[in-house]
């Protein structure tokens, strides 16, 4: 396949770190706000930020349901701290008109460790990443609090699961796109690259 095209959902948050991120992870990288641009994307990442304000601006651009199509159809999605928290099918403390685009069978838990700890970072082993463990930088940070069957966890954090895939969809509670190590963008280009050249077998 010739270079992905990723998009990022540009609605709130922190788009321009996730563009650098994938460009140097070998992908074409655009901001997405509009429901006709997802028609050119192969994959999409939803950064951090504020989940409550990308809820209601997801509603007001008319994103919410092309979103959940394309996820239902299996585009490939990674979505980081607040991204991980519209990937969840249902969600804990969240406000209560906040809606998720859900797509992986999990419980998530909004400003989990927020509680405990505003903002920390913390050595993270991760399945699929490959050498030293990744430096998982948390701000006011959701965390899974139950998965489903075909939910797969990939990290771990003090007793909590910090990363998780199912099918072509992956989350992190925290935020490698602040790091400058991209070997977690890599492997959702791998991921995004795997889904294109399975559809056009
Ligand atoms: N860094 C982040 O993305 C924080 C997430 C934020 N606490 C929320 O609820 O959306």
């Amino acid at each position: 396949m010739s270079t992905p095209t990723i998009g990022v959902l540009a609605l709130q948050g922190d788009v321009r770190e996730h563009l650098v991120a994938l460009a140097a992870a070998d992908a074409l990288a655009r901001p997405v706000r509009r429901p006709e641009e997802l028609a050119e994307i192969d994959g999409l990442v939803i950064p951090g930020g504020e989940s409550t304000t990308m809820s209601k601006l997801a509603v007001i651009f008319g994103l919410l349901e092309p979103l959940r199509e394309r996820i239902r159809a299996g585009m490939p999605v990674y979505g980081t701290c607040a991204g991980m928290i519209m990937l969840a099918d249902k969600l804990l403390d969240g406000r209560e008109d906040q809606e998720t685009l859900g797509g992986i069978d999990m419980i998530v838990r909004r400003n989990a460790f927020g509680r405990q700890n505003e903002s920390f970072e913390a050595a993270i082993e991760m399945a699929g990443i490959e050498g030293a463990p990744v430096e998982g930088v948390f701000i006011r940070a959701p965390w899974v609090e139950s998965t489903g069957a075909d939910t797969e966890v990939l990290a771990t954090y003090d007793g909590h699961t910090v990363a998780v895939r199912q099918g072509n969809v992956l989350a992190t509670s925290f935020h490698p796109e602040l790091t400058g190590d991209h070997r977690v963008h890599a492997l959702f280009v791998a991921m995004v690259r795997e889904r294109a050249a399975a559809g056009s077998r």
